[in-house]
């Protein structure tokens, strides 16, 4: 199928210039595995400073945008603002966007869409509480969260990554098995045939996010539906370089 393997850090409310600068040199150092596409996501007020030393081969990503290209909206960033400083991606819909920010299935899908027209490429995030998977709402769940992407994304699957976080495993150390992230994304897969198409249900690449780390890496990423990972914490720290490399 050639799905691409791609591991995102999302570095979150964390680092400054030393820090971020260290993480860069390590990741130059690496080495990487050069078939895996790397996307790290940024601090808004860094994104500039890390766009100006990382290497080609890193992509860097925002971690939020706002759903208009400019205005009267103090504090926020545009897409088109990420595109002039020579970025291509944004992190949307992250479940710490969702809980502690309030954002809703609707505006995650404003941002998307705005996100894609302006031409960034898109981590989009979705995943249950521990609450809704005790009540078996997984799925439920997150075909929701899917399904109010789906109109937003329109043709534009091919510059969309999917990012299946379950909220109980977000910096908890309790990573989902290798067992129930497969199951989901196996799920959501066949979700997309359904509603979307064969066609992406086959090439959108679906992440993993949570408690992922350097030891439990390359057992997540030899399910078949794990087409990479979303790292928070492990990110920040030079194990990063071998969650990258899971797959070799
Ligand atoms: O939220 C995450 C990535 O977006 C996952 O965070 P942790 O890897 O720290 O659990």
């Amino acid at each position: 199928m050639g799905r691409k393997f791609v591991v995102g850090g999302n570095w979150k409310m964390n680092g400054d210039k030393k820090q971020v600068t260290d993480i860069i040199e390590t990741l130059k150092k690496g080495p990487l595995d050069p078939n895996v596409e790397v996307v790290i996501g940024v601090p808004a007020i860094y994104l500039a400073y890390v766009q100006s030393i990382v290497p080609p081969s890193i992509e860097v990503a925002a971690q939020n945008c706002w759903k208009v290209a400019k205005g009267a909206f103090t504090g926020e960033i545009s897409p088109a603002m990420i595109k002039d400083i020579g970025s291509n991606w944004v992190i949307l819909g992250h479940s710490e966007r969702r809980t502690i920010f309030g954002e809703k299935d609707d505006l995650v899908a404003e941002k998307v869409a705005h996100a894609l027209e302006n031409g960034l490429k898109v981590i989009a995030c979705i995943g249950e509480t521990l609450e809704e998977r005790e009540a078996g709402k997984t799925e439920e769940v997150v075909f929701r969260q899917t399904q109010a992407l789906v109109p937003a994304i329109g043709s534009n699957w091919g510059n969309v990554v999917l990012a299946y976080e379950p909220v109980w495993a977000i910096g908890t150390g309790k990573t989902a098995t290798p067992q129930q992230a497969q199951d989901v994304h196996a799920s959501l897969r066949s979700w997309l045939a359904k509603n979307v198409s064969a066609d992406v249900a086959a090439s959108v690449r679906i992440q993993y996010g949570g408690s992922v780390t350097a030891a439990n890496a390359k057992e997540l990423a030899a399910c078949a539906d794990i087409d990479g990972f979303l790292v928070g914490g492990a990110s920040l720290k030079p194990e990063f370089v071998d969650i990258v490399n899971a797959t070799k």
